[in-house]
């Protein structure tokens, strides 16, 4: 197919042998041999190449009438376009990358910030492989070793339990739990974090978007209501890049815009890292501030209590039963703010330093899929070590920890599982 798309300009070069991995300059050949642009073609004999299999490349000036007639000519010549992640998908099966590190192109691809892309440099590096790797070795030599003693129970000694927990402990759960425990802290270091500010009307939501920015982005009235839309700025708070959102409060009273300013502030809270909840410690607590407390209960939160400067209505006390930290600012003195942005970055990154470069973070699925492979494994540990639990029960449970894990390495994976995968693509790469 090259021969008929390419000719070198050097008389000597065979098109259909051209030199492995050398530029060779010629000329891009469209329908009926018409020239198409002047382009460098290189060959990589498999299989050193992208997917391990024979390649060959052709470098265009680009533009969209030049590509359009090179890739007409390449249609014509037999060839067809790859499907999204194709070309991962065949360097996967080559075993040129596992699947953590073809999630990671994919990822790669996909990256809006350098942070993001640095996340999945090292997810391509290996980063996770490397620490998966001694993980599946101690779980095939724990399953093997229980396999043993039931198929041969009279030629292996009695099954060591106890010292092969403590070694699946060490090899296996110790870094599975590790990398699970750096997933939240990993991202927001990296991805950065979307923290909404919600409360009733009136309590200074917007008065505080305004001091944590800095900047008078946000119109404050005395009036409750004032904020109808939710507004995003980029903030740095204790360190982590937030998307800071003012919303619209959250009242009751009726209303078609106020609902539809509630509607979009719910909606923001859905998709919140971190909600922070704003009240009013000048007058008493409402309803209406329970109800804002109930909705943000399973949400990371921080409780700021506004209007400090004024005379309290009520004490922090009264949320104790909240479980989350409350924290005294007054938005018209900008008093209180450096703790309260140092409050949330703590609560954000769980107060775990920044990932080292090249240091691996799961993904969303494959954080879910090695907490499943944990469980498993855990399950596994207390049959080793509790002598009435039967072997095949063990067994049962490191097969387990096993297929999970499989869904993260690629190790046996399931075609569901590869397929989730590489539909993660949405170019031909
Ligand atoms: N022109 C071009 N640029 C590209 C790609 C490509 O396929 N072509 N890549 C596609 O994503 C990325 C680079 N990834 C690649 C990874 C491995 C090999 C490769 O040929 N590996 C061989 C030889 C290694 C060597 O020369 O040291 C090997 O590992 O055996 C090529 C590209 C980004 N840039
Ligand atoms: N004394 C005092 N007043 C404040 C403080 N923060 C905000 N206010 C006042 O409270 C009123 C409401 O402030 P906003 O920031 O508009 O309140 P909001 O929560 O955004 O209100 P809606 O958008 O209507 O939900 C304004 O008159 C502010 O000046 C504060 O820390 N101390
Ligand atoms: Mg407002």
């Amino acid at each position: 197919m090259a021969t008929r798309l390419f000719a070198p300009r050097d008389p000597r070069l065979d098109p259909a042998a051209l030199p492995p991995r050398r530029l060779v300059l010629g000329r891009a050949l469209g329908s009926q041999g018409r020239e198409v642009d002047q382009v460098l073609a290189v060959r990589f004999p498999a299989p050193r190449s992208y997917t391990t299999q024979e390649v060959v490349e052709l470098q265009s000036h680009g533009g969209p009438a030049v590509l359009r007639a090179l890739l007409a000519a390449a249609l014509e010549a037999g060839c067809r376009l790859a499907r999204p992640g194709e070309f991962t998908l065949r360097a996967y099966l080559g075993g040129r990358l596992d699947l953590s590190q073809a999630e990671a192109v994919a990822q790669l691809i996909a990256a809006q910030s350098e942070g993001e892309a640095g996340l999945a440099l090292a997810g391509l590096a290996g980063g996770l492989s490397q620490v998966l790797g001694p993980v599946r070795r101690a779980l095939t030599l724990a399953a093997a070793t229980v396999e043993a003693a039931i198929d041969f129970p009279e030629e292996t000694n009695e099954l060591a339990g106890p010292a092969l927990a403590e070694e699946l402990r060490a090899q296996a759960l110790e870094p599975l739990r590790r990398v699970v425990a750096r997933r939240q802290s990993g991202r927001v270091w990296r991805e950065g974090a979307l923290v909404v500010l919600c409360g009733r009307p009136n309590v200074g939501k917007s008065s505080l978007f305004n001091a944590l920015l800095g900047q008078n982005r946000a119109i404050v009235t005395p009036t409750a209501g004032t904020t109808r839309d939710a507004i995003e700025e980029s903030a740095l708070l204790g360190g982590v890049v937030c998307r800071l959102t003012d919303t619209a409060g959250l009242g009751l009273e009726p209303g078609e815009l106020e609902a539809l300013g509630r509607a979009a502030a719910r909606e923001r809270l859905g998709r919140a890292d971190l909600a922070l909840v704003v009240l009013d410690q000048g007058a008493p607590l409402t309803g209406e501030d329970r109800h804002v407390l109930d909705i943000t209960r399973d949400i990371s939160r921080v409780l700021t209590l506004n209007k400090s400067d004024l005379m309290p209505a009520w004490q922090a006390e009264e949320l104790a039963g909240e479980g989350a930290p409350a924290l005294r600012v007054s938005a018209k003195h900008s008093s209180g703010l450096e703790e309260l942005a140092e409050a949330v970055g703590a609560a954000l990154t769980g107060g775990q330093p920044e990932p080292a470069p090249g240091e691996a973070v799961a993904s969303q699925r494959q954080a879910e899929a090695l907490v499943a492979c944990a469980a498993a494994l855990e399950r596994a540990i207390a049959g080793l070590e509790a002598p009435e639990v039967a072997a095949e029960l063990v067994s049962l449970d490191l097969a387990g920890a096993l297929a999970r894990l499989g869904e993260v390495d690629g190790v046996d994976a399931p075609e569901a599982v590869i397929e989730a995968v590489f539909d993660q693509f949405c170019v031909g790469k």
